[in-house]
């Protein structure tokens, strides 16, 4: 068994106790749940976009601890100043010490929020909704090509947007008409094995109606470039930045650089 199998295992246990304690209803009533969203579609279209997505991660099953003491507020109002066009922030805590606070607080940024977990239930997107978010991310290596057809079609029916996630060509066919944001991790998510061929290599099989995201082991301004040669609108970066002391100033640096 992987780690990824343990996470998922894990999540179905969590959102069964997360459902008993606090009823969709109830979620659906929050404020947050009723406020307008951000396009990170349209984000990541503007002309002078860095269409960088920046991620609040504190640890990581690859990594151990990262940044364990950051405060979610403070990193990602850096980020948005510093030129993030999005923001990525953690929610699972057991395996990456996020938190719903984090996204939370992540939310006084006016740039769109993708909520990163592991989502494998509807349940979750309407929470995703709750905590103010504007993207859900649901990953081909954990759900079948069904399962991804129905959570989209649900986050897009509540007005949120979808990052479907593929690691390579095996995973092709999670892509349907909801998905049109589709990043291509360069993390083997079973292996923890980073390549970033991954993403380059995928590029030409993603079709031109879809927006592309690269995500993973971005360290370097060169790497991103490359990406962007290759079509890809979107760079998730989290290591890099949250590594450091401050991880705003990282990015600033990252992208004056
Ligand atoms: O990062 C991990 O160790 C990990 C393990 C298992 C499942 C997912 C994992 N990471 C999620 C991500 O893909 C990254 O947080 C994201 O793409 C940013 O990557 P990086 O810039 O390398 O921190």
């Amino acid at each position: 068994m992987t780690i990824l199998d343990t996470i998922i295992q894990h999540k179905y246990i969590e959102v069964a106790k997360r459902k008993l304690h606090t009823p969709i209803e109830q979620l659906q009533q929050s404020l947050l749940y009723q406020q307008p969203r951000l396009s990170l579609i349209k984000a990541l279209q503007q002309p002078q976009a860095t269409g960088i997505i920046a991620e609040f991660k504190r640890k990581s099953p690859s990594k151990g601890f990262i940044n364990q003491n950051a405060d979610a507020a403070t990193v990602t109002t850096g980020y948005a100043a510093a030129g993030a066009s999005a923001l990525s922030v953690l929610t699972d805590e057991l395996f990456f010490g996020g938190t719903t606070a984090d996204l939370l607080a992540a939310r006084v940024n006016q740039i769109p929020i993708l909520r990163k977990d592991f989502i494998v239930d509807a349940y979750q997107i309407e929470e995703a909704k709750a905590m103010g978010a504007d993207v859900i991310l649901l990953i081909a290596a954990c759900l079948t090509p069904i399962e991804v057809k129905n959570l989209a079609q649900y986050a897009k029916q509540i007005g949120l947007e979808v990052l479907l996630e593929l690691h390579d060509e095996t995973e092709l066919q999670h892509v349907c008409e909801d998905t049109v944001l589709v990043g291509i991790n360069n993390r083997n998510l079973k292996t923890f094995e980073v390549d970033i061929a991954a993403a380059i290599n995928m590029s030409q099989l993603i079709g031109a109606d879809k927006i592309k995201i690269a995500e993973s082991g971005i360290s370097e301004k060169a790497t991103l470039q490359r990406f962007k040669a290759a079509g890809y609108k979107g760079f998730l970066i989290g290591e890099n930045f949250m590594k450091t002391n401050d991880p705003a100033a990282a990015l600033q640096s990252f992208i004056n650089n």
